[in-house]
């Protein structure tokens, strides 16, 4: 039986025990090893941000996580349990937000309840009006900004109440000030339901602002090369010395092998 806490989503700590991932190339005998061996620990509550170059795993181990995908070698558990599938317990948000055309914001964000038989019309007004988005419910998401789009993809995966949030790049298409707004709202909702998020992002600022934690990743094959606990006094201040020596930490990291725009 799941204790209290585990139906309400929280308490539950996610392992990586040794995980590896392999794909086979379909047009040779190569392998691509996606993950090296990984191992972490995430305590629940925990924002983790992920930064790394181009195919260094980032978006695997979400994969993983979700359940979209299963490891090679060793186990992933949650709560103590492997994951060997999808639930609504993990909620994912891709860059971009792939809602229902065919339906409105509110019949979006609700979907999934309906699926479950869940009906909840104050829980659906609660998320939309969490995200500013109550005068838009009757909307379609061809009516909607980038922006607005994204924070419908947001609270439909929140609704389920998940044990752990999935984003990936979840921002990387809004414009600069769309996106710092975005990341405070983000981060509000975060400190209100108290969820475990795991965040990839490409922008180390944003790694650092948002996150309690930030893994540095590396490719081929894909692994943690740093994992960087961020001790900053909330609210951060992006240009304290502080976050700019983080900031220049982990650059430097980045682009130690690599010299790209990241
Ligand atoms: N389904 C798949 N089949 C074959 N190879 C894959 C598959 N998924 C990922 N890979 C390979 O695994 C490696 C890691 O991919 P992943 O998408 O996790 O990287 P990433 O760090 O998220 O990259 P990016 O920043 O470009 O999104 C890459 O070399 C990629 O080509």
């Amino acid at each position: 039986m799941a204790s209290v806490d585990e139906k309400q989503g929280h308490g539950r700590v996610l392992e990586f025990d040794k995980v590896t991932k392999s794909f086979a190339k379909t047009d040779s005998n190569e392998i691509t090893h996606a993950l090296a061996e990984v191992n972490l620990t995430i305590q629940p509550g925990e924002f983790v941000s992920i930064v790394g170059t181009s195919g260094c795993g980032k978006s695997t181990i979400l994969r993983l996580i979700a359940g979209l995908i299963r490891p090679t070698t060793g186990e992933i558990r949650l709560g103590g349990k492997p994951i060997v599938g999808a639930g609504p317990d993990r909620g994912m948000v891709f860059q971009k937000a792939t809602l229902f055309p065919w339906l409105t914001v509110e019949k979006n964000v609700s979907f999934s309840l309906r699926m479950q038989k869940k009906q909840d019309k104050e829980l659906v007004e609660h998320m939309l009006k969490m995200v500013g988005l109550e005068d838009f419910r009757k909307d379609y998401p061809h009516q909607l900004s980038g922006g607005m789009a994204q924070r419908v993809a947001l609270v439909r995966s929140l609704i389920n109440h998940p044990d752990i949030l999935l984003l990936d790049e979840p921002l990387g298409a809004l414009d600069a000030f769309t996106r710092m707004n975005m990341q405070d709202e983000i981060l509000n909702i975060w400190r209100e339901q108290k969820q475990t998020v795991v965040m990839v992002t490409h922008d180390v600022e944003e790694a650092i602002y948002m996150g309690t934690r930030v893994l540095v990743m590396e490719p081929r094959p894909g692994r943690v090369k740093a994992d960087i606990p961020i001790e900053l006094a909330e609210p951060k201040q992006r240009d304290s010395e502080e976050f700019q020596a983080y900031r220049n930490r982990i650059l430097k990291m980045l682009d130690l092998k690599h010299h790209t725009d990241h």
